[in-house]
């Protein structure tokens, strides 16, 4: 049986509204084959500060509307349902960034290589895709993606996402859990998928560039 407080919980129509969103994006990041076997989670935030985010162990490309669930800005279900075991690189983000309105989690194949060509960061410059990213409007930049080595302690590694995002003060637009995945993000569920296809575009360029013969 539900609890007071999870009966009380209501779905507005924003929420449907954005669940509706992650859907849709969960099915065109799928179509690429960037979330694997389950892999993956997706997050929107709604105006009262709650989140819409995927149920933990979910196929991400075939979400139905109760495959998506309500909790709060710590991370607390507001429906009985269990959140991603990731929801706190989620919610971190939304709490350190207020413009940041989604939340991206792919699995993918470039950013698996991506790691293990590059060690602690990637850097990406002079790329005319670079404008895909929100305040560029110039080729002629460069933008930086850390790499933090995998953790099953969630905590333990946001608390190292958190480190690395207190000493850098430029735009940070996403970052790779080695032979894991990685993680962007946005003003709007839109906004955080070009930032993701931007940056599968181009660590899909640097590793030709690189050559998996460096492996
Ligand atoms: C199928 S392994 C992937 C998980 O361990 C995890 O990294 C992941 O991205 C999905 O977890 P989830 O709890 O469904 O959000
Ligand atoms: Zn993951």
């Amino acid at each position: 049986m539900q609890s007071a407080k999870h009966s009380m919980t209501v779905k507005t129509d924003e929420f449907f509204r954005k669940a509706d969103q992650l859907i849709a994006a969960g099915r065109f990041i799928d179509s690429k084959g960037w979330v694997p076997a389950t892999s993956g989670n997706f997050s929107a935030k709604l105006s009262d500060g709650n989140i819409a985010i995927t149920v933990s162990g979910r196929h991400k490309g075939r979400l139905q509307a109760d495959d998506i669930m309500l909790i709060d800005s710590k991370g607390n279900s507001l429906d009985g349902k269990k959140p991603s075991a990731e929801t706190l690189l989620h919610t971190s983000l939304y709490q350190r960034f207020p413009d940041v309105q989604a939340v991206l989690h792919p699995h993918s194949i470039n950013a698996t290589l991506t790691a293990r060509l590059f060690k602690h960061e990637i850097v990406l410059k002079d790329y005319e895709l670079l404008k895909a990213f929100a305040g560029i409007n110039t080729h002629e930049t460069r933008i930086s993606i850390p790499i933090f080595g995998n953790d099953q302690d969630i905590p333990r590694l946001a608390d190292k996402v958190e480190n690395y995002l207190d000493r850098h003060d430029h735009a940070v637009y996403g970052y790779i859990i080695a032979g894991h995945g990685f993680y962007t993000w946005g003003a709007s569920v839109d906004d955080a998928l070009r930032h993701l296809e931007a940056l599968e575009f181009l660590f899909d360029v640097e590793i030709r560039l690189h050559g998996v013969t460096r492996l």
